[in-house]
């Protein structure tokens, strides 16, 4: 278990990370979101014990990473921010000088390179220069040496940071596929990473935690959740949607020809909006469920507070 209590880190006068506290427990994957700037690099940094605190508590199982250093660092594996590794060395020279800093035994440090190898699908690179290698593999190799003492607890720093779609969705199954049985924070400011791999969202601004709930939550926090959206393939009178049951407003974009509609909180307008279309004979192209903005949502949440005077 991880346990941050008011940890607070300040550069100069700024304070990059102020007052954060939360708990996560195994089996989470928790999407660590925000802006640039907003603290998450601060945040892992200090969690992993790489960056001293200026004030405040993280513990992990119940050991205080100030005072045990060493034991919190064995049971974490962190993959920094754009991946640093050594370019000159080839993969499996990198990952057996990983192994040594980590101090496994030499006799384990076999076992241990080809199991990483295997997870994160190094085969075919093993001899290659990191260097060389697309961005895709040396992202691979970053989780490969994160892991490589087989950690209870995995820190991803924006580890789908520049990749293609192809190599993004490559990372997230591994993501998922490591999740089963340990903790994983995954910082990003990609919205998409969040309902494809997260069980638990914390979004922070301005090094403050704003939000701390599910994926869904996020999503249902949008105008836009469970609201449908059809194409009329031309001008029809839709005024008698604003009277079904369970719908709140409308929207309809005249120049597309697009109509969304709203629901109240909590309504499925799904059947009402169907029957209204059959029996008003509308002529509807096509219907899109909405899921949820997390675009607007991410905004809203991380838009900087008003000041008292800035309200009045
Ligand atoms: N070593 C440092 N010295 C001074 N200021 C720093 C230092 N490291 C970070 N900062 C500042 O602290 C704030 C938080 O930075 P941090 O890198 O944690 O943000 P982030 O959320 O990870 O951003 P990004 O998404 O851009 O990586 C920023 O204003 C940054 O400029």
């Amino acid at each position: 278990m991880i346990l941050v209590e008011n940890l607070t880190r300040n550069f100069g006068h700024h304070k990059a990370v102020n007052n954060l506290s939360f708990e996560i427990k195994l089996g989470e994957v928790v999407g660590f979101l925000g802006p640039n700037g907003a603290g998450k690099s601060t945040t892992m940094k200090m969690i992993t014990g790489f960056l001293p605190m200026t004030s405040g508590k993280v513990s992990i199982d119940g050991l205080d990473i100030g005072k045990n250093a060493l034991q919190v660092k064995q049971k974490v594996g962190y993959l920094p921010e754009g991946a640093p590794a050594y370019p000159d060395m080839t993969v499996y020279q990198f990952l057996r000088f990983i192994a040594e800093a980590r101090k496994i035994p030499s006799k384990e440090q076999d076992l241990a390179i080809n199991r990483v190898v295997e997870k994160v699908a190094l085969e075919t690179v093993l001899n290659r220069q990191i260097d060389n290698l697309s961005k895709g593999f040396k992202r691979r190799v970053g989780i490969a040496q994160a892991l490589i003492h087989d950690p209870d607890i995995l820190i991803l720093d924006e580890p789908t940071d520049g990749l293609d779609p192809n190599q993004k969705h490559q990372v997230r199954c591994l993501i998922e596929d490591l999740a089963e049985n340990k903790i994983v924070i995954v910082s990003t400011h990609i919205l998409e990473e969040v309902t494809a791999v997260c069980n638990r969202v914390i979004i922070i601004a301005d090094g403050e935690k704003r939000f701390d709930d599910s994926p869904l939550a996020l999503q249902q926090r949008s105008k836009y959740h469970n609201a449908i959206t059809i194409k009329l393939s031309y001008m029809a009178d839709i005024s008698g949607i604003l009277e079904l049951s369970g719908v709140a407003d409308l929207k309809h974009d005249k120049g597309t020809n697009r109509v969304t509609i709203f629901p109240e909180t909590g309504q499925d307008i799904t059947a009402v909006v169907q029957q209204y279309i059959q029996s008003n004979q509308l002529p509807v192209d096509m219907v899109f469920p909405e899921q949820g903005r997390l675009d607007d949502v991410f905004r809203e949440i991380t838009s900087p507070k008003l000041t008292t005077e800035e309200v009045v």
